[in-house]
């Protein structure tokens, strides 16, 4: 991801956190900088099938995930045609059968920047058009199908 002129990312020991300081003007902030016409946020929402190898493979729907990583995108892949073809909505499907705690809010996680969500998730959510559903996604977590929705 570039960064505008001037600027370079820089580590605060303090809130082990990297911010972002303009060379120039001596700025320095927390929020990733963005070349003019760049999205700097996204909302999204989510459906996660999790696996044995999930990083941590429990979930509201069950305490103790066995399911292998090949099964998970089986499922996910289930899930994924039927949203296409328009029989289901991610947000049901979200609902009723994710494996992340945004199930209670129909996959919805709300806004967020980059720097915030695992790296994977957040390349694919910022290469959506609005509207738009993703193929499956992997991240420590799981296997993702990812609406972008603002
Ligand atoms: O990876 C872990 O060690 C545990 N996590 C991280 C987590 C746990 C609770 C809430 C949010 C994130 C998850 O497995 C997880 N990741 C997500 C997640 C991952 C990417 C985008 C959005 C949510 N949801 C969950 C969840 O249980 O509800």
């Amino acid at each position: 991801m570039e960064l505008p002129e001037n600027w370079v990312v820089r580590h605060s020991r303090t809130y082990n956190k990297d911010y972002y300081f303009n060379t120039v003007t001596n700025e320095s902030r927390w929020e990733v900088p963005t070349v003019d016409g760049e999205i700097d946020r996204v909302r999204a929402s989510h459906l996660l099938v999790k696996s044995k190898d999930s990083r941590r493979p429990s979930s509201w729907r069950e305490e103790n995930i066995t399911r292998s990583k090949e099964e998970a995108l089986e499922i996910l892949k289930q899930y994924q045609k039927k949203i296409e073809a328009g029989e289901e909505t991610l947000s049901a499907l979200a609902t009723n059968f994710s494996d992340c705690s945004s199930a209670k809010r129909g996959g919805d996680l709300g806004y967020f920047e980059r720097g915030q969500m695992q790296k994977p998730f957040e390349d694919a959510t910022f290469a959506l058009q609005v509207g738009q559903l993703s193929k499956p996604i992997w991240t420590d977590s799981g296997v993702h199908l990812i609406l972008r929705t603002a």
